[in-house]
């Protein structure tokens, strides 16, 4: 059988892509079938990191936070991560995948605190780790979350399962002329200012050499294909 192409991966899966139809929340069979894909991947023996964006909880608060001080909505959205990854690892529990949340935030009643010794050791032993409430400082995102926990934990790649299949010449939501990347470089990323995945994130991705994949999570497969090295979404590299 074909060996996997990575052995330890950052995976970062779209927090609005969680809400699958709905106006914001979490779908239940779109968090499901998530998690299926990781199931599979992590099965393969691929130790599995999780960053978990916030979009489909802040988005239902947005209107509320409308005037309010930058940092304090940043909070906000932080802790929208938290309950995505607390809902993220109990889904995981139903299919028998033994996960843990590690918090930026200290909220210890909750989830344990991130310390990077111990999420290392959970993925040596195969548990699947979710990294929640972003980098826990505010003007960041959850993708420069995925960017430096997947250095931290050196990962071979970061896996951005969004709702686009890949990087494209404009967003292809908004540009139906756009056109998709089978790779690009992390400095043309930048330069062309492609707002798939933030400025920071690229920098220290192309920083710490670390390459990011872009694929689809909606596509049935597609995680699979990436983990396979097949040609599947866009490869952003150095
Ligand atoms: N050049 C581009 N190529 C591909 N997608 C693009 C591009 N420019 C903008 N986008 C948009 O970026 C979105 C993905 O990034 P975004 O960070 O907004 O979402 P996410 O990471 O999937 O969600 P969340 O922040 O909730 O985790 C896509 O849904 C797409 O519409
Ligand atoms: O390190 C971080 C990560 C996130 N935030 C805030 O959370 C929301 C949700 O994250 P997404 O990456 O958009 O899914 C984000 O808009 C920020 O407000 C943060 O401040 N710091």
């Amino acid at each position: 059988m074909t060996k996997p192409a990575y052995q330890r991966v950052l995976l970062k899966l779209s927090g609005e892509a969680l809400m699958g139809d709905d106006n914001f929340g979490i779908n239940r069979a779109t968090i499901e079938r998530m998690v299926a894909d990781v199931a599979e991947v992590a099965k393969l023996g691929v130790q599995v990191a999780v960053v978990i964006g916030g979009g489909n909880i802040f988005r239902g608060v947005a209107p509320g936070a409308q005037g309010m001080d930058r940092a304090t909505a940043d909070y906000m959205g932080m802790l929208a991560t938290v309950m995505n990854a607390l809902a993220l690892a109990d889904a995981m529990r139903h299919v028998g995948i033994t996960a843990r949340v590690m918090s930026a935030i200290a909220i210890e009643q909750v989830v344990e605190p991130y310390v990077r010794p111990k999420a290392l050791q959970y993925l040596e032993e195969g548990k699947v780790v979710v990294f929640a409430a972003g980098t826990g400082n505010p003007f960041f995102t959850t993708d420069t979350a995925a960017a430096l926990r997947g250095a931290e934990i050196s990962a071979e790649i970061v896996l951005k399962a969004t709702k686009v299949d890949g990087v494209y010449t404009a967003d292809p939501k908004k540009d139906p002329n756009a056109t998709r990347y089978e790779s690009i470089s992390f400095d043309e990323a930048i330069a062309k200012n492609l707002q798939v995945m933030d400025a920071t994130a690229f920098a220290l991705c192309r920083d710490q050499r670390l390459p990011i994949k872009v694929f689809s999570i909606v596509k049935p497969g597609a995680m699979k294909a990436v983990i396979m090295g097949e040609d599947e979404g866009t490869l952003v590299h150095v």
